[in-house]
């Protein structure tokens, strides 16, 4: 097998219809076929495309994470005296949280929110109301947490073009013809020059036993290495692409949003309001390390992916109910949907997706748009 067959063939950026299954053109628009939508419960959040969809390149900004105005007392998520209740799902990684409406908390609670979900990677909330609310609520909502990013390839509600939806539909046969597992551990959108930060997804719907998605913890994969890895790793960067995946949409529905991009991020990125730091690549997009040479670079980056995707015991697997938000720490966390029932259930999420910070090694550089100098130019 070469070099570059190795990395980045992920389920996520290759096999779009085979999860995803057919989309038709109706009412001017590309979509899911009829016969489907019977069988959706909130068809508001059914993924569309139209051809015409263009946007022009992102643009550099600043940003200040939410969490960093937090109260890290976090007075309005848990006061002493309500009844709002956390709990870990593992000891470093992983919160559950009961008996919080996300929909009712204000800008201060918001704040809170940022910051927990920094620190614990990924928060579990059950019971909202935020998919009966509607995509322009979850729109609203989002960008309290940076500009929403709107996916370069991914379908969306027409009126909530922000929105990233995951549907599969009820017909998929014979999943896994060409693989024997259809894994795909990404973090998301890291090919941007701002990469998601604290993000937001929620499967509406649904089999009844399936179609969980996992997490691993990127600090953690941090942490396990040796410092003189640490050191070494913290002195690299790595070439993150929308090529696979912007090429992918094109062969299979004809439709790339805005154009594909590349950036430069450094391996070992640090937490703007934790101050941890943690492996910054994934299978999904992180393609190749800055000067070193081919075999070196997919050693690394096996080596990477492997940590992140099969260390056991620094991931945790969440299993949906209707109703269930999950948010997640984008650059502290890689994540992979489990595409594992074959009857005819359809699932249906949508994911709102704040963008942050250029990831930086050192704090020094936040916020600037020169940052990883040393790393320009060198595509
Ligand atoms: O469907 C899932 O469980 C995860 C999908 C995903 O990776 C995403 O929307 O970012
Ligand atoms: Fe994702």
């Amino acid at each position: 097998m070469s070099v570059s067959a190795q990395l980045g063939t992920s389920a996520y950026t290759n096999s779009f219809k085979k999860i995803s299954g057919p989309v038709v053109e109706r009412d001017g628009l590309i979509q899911v076929p009829e016969q489907d939508v019977s069988k959706i419960k909130y068809i508001e959040y059914l993924p569309t495309w139209t051809k015409e969809e263009k946007y022009i390149p992102l643009k550099f900004f600043k940003h200040v994470d939410p969490g960093s105005r937090a109260d890290p007392e976090f007075g309005l998520l848990f006061p002493k005296s309500g009844s709002s209740i956390r709990k870990p799902i593992t000891p470093k990684f992983g919160t559950t949280v009961e008996n919080v409406q996300l929909s009712q908390l204000d800008a201060k609670g918001k704040d809170e929110l940022a910051l927990l979900v920094a620190q614990r990677g990924v928060v579990v909330f059950k019971n909202q109301d935020l998919a009966e609310k509607g995509p322009r609520f979850a729109v609203e909502y989002g960008k309290h947490f940076g500009p929403l990013h709107i996916h370069p390839t991914s379908g969306a509600p027409p009126n909530a073009p922000e929105l990233h939806t995951v549907y599969r539909t009820p017909k998929v046969e014979n999943l896994f013809e060409h693989s024997v597992n259809l894994l795909g551990w990404h973090s998301d959108v890291t090919y941007e020059m701002q990469p998601a930060g604290t993000t937001f997804f929620s499967v509406i719907q649904g089999p009844e036993a399936g179609g969980d998605t996992l997490f691993a913890n990127t600090a953690e994969a941090y942490e396990r290495l040796s410092p003189a890895w640490q050191e070494f790793l913290g002195g690299l960067s790595a070439v993150h692409s929308a090529i696979q995946q912007a090429s992918a949409s094109k062969n299979e529905i004809g439709i790339v949003k805005r154009d594909a991009v590349e950036n430069i991020h450094p391996i070992i990125r640090t937490h703007p309001v934790t101050g941890k730091k943690s492996i910054f690549v994934n299978s999904g997009f992180t393609r190749s390390i800055v000067g070193l040479k081919s075999e070196e670079s997919a050693t690394i980056l096996n080596f990477l992916f492997d940590l992140i995707g099969n260390s056991h015991d620094l991931q945790l697997r969440v299993k949906w109910e209707p109703n269930t938000v999950v948010i997640w720490d984008n650059r502290v966390t890689n994540h992979t949907a489990i595409f594992d029932w074959d009857s005819s259930e359809p699932r249906l999420a949508f994911r709102i997706t704040p963008q942050a910070e250029r990831p930086v090694n050192n704090l020094v550089d936040l916020n600037k748009e020169d940052t990883n100098k040393v790393y320009k130019g060198q595509l």
